[in-house]
């Protein structure tokens, strides 16, 4: 069973929403919430906008292709990200966004903070997603605080870290599982995180499926409103395991597929080695690590 924890209650440090909690960090690896700030009409609205985006024909797609910007920002076409070396690249497109830093910023000059590219073809577009990614951010600096709290770490432990996260908000879209695909061909093939949490909304179709620690898959899904948790490696790592990232993957089936992760990383400079090991593991250095494996415009020799 996947847990189910109202982030009100959580927020609240309530004991049994606690106790949920480290259920989900120290054993699952996911959970779903409930009862944050963003309402289902307002995530419905998200959703919706990238929906609209991804049926956009694929020459007006092309123009924010990441592929030429050489940048993880703007459109990702199907086949762009290989997530599982044992499987195909993926067939679901993206969308990727960052936070919007100023102009003059010398971090834009960064991959991880890299300006955004919006499409030009949908009004509305990088407003609605620019304030969605503000707010989910929050919602996941409480999630955090909670996770802190229920595994007894200070609730303040994350804070510093995460004042301007490598945070990536993405669109993901699941076409219908094509004629062609295999065994090796997948959404997303299976895979962990690589950042501190994700999270994630979703249209509220099924797909999404969690490795079970003996083996087999559990089906997890959210309805827009409400939201799946996971942690990712970072997270493992700096926990020195305390918190788990689980591997999941979508297959993909005979209807399409909206879903939008929030990927909640630390500053780049953050030290996420495990805390009192005395090692040093840069964020920004781990991710660029997992993009460069991952993702084919960035792939070493390709
Ligand atoms: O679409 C989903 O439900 C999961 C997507 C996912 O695992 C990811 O983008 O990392
Ligand atoms: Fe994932």
């Amino acid at each position: 069973m996947i847990p189910r924890i109202d982030l009100a209650a959580l927020e609240a440090r309530d004991p049994d929403a606690l106790a949920t909690m480290a259920v989900a960090a120290r054993e699952i690896g996911f959970a779903t919430i409930y009862n944050t700030s963003i309402t289902p009409v307002r995530m419905e609205l998200v959703l919706a906008i990238y929906r609209a985006f991804f049926k956009l024909p694929e020459d007006l797609k092309a123009s924010s292709n990441m592929a030429v910007t050489g940048s993880n920002r703007g459109w990702g076409a199907p086949g762009s990200e290989q997530v599982d070396p044992q499987a195909n690249p993926d067939y679901k497109q993206v969308f990727d966004s960052g936070v919007s830093l100023a102009e003059g910023d010398p971090r834009l000059e960064q991959t991880f903070y890299a300006r955004n590219i919006w499409p030009q073809q949908q009004a509305g577009f990088a407003e609605v997603i620019r304030a969605y990614y503000t707010d989910a951010c929050a919602v996941a600096m409480q999630v955090l605080g909670g996770v802190a709290a229920a595994i007894d770490t200070p609730d303040d432990a994350f804070d510093g870290a995460f004042e301007v996260p490598m945070a990536l908000l993405r669109g993901n879209y699941y076409p219908s599982r094509p004629a062609w695909a295999g065994a090796k061909d997948f959404g997303i093939a299976t895979h962990t995180d690589y950042g501190c949490l994700t999270l994630l909304a979703t249209d509220g179709s099924p797909g999404l499926e969690v490795r079970k620690r003996g083996g087999g898959w559990i089906p997890v899904s959210a309805p827009p409103g409400e939201f799946v948790i996971n942690f990712g490696e970072m997270m493992e790592l700096w926990s020195d395991g305390a918190v788990r990232a689980t591997p999941h993957r979508v297959v993909g089936g005979a209807a399409e597929r909206i879903s939008a992760p929030l990927f909640f990383n630390p500053a780049h400079d953050t030290n996420v080695a495990p805390v009192g090991s005395g090692e040093v593991v840069l964020a920004g250095e781990h991710l660029a690590r997992r993009y460069n494996e991952t993702y084919l415009h960035l792939k070493i020799g390709s």
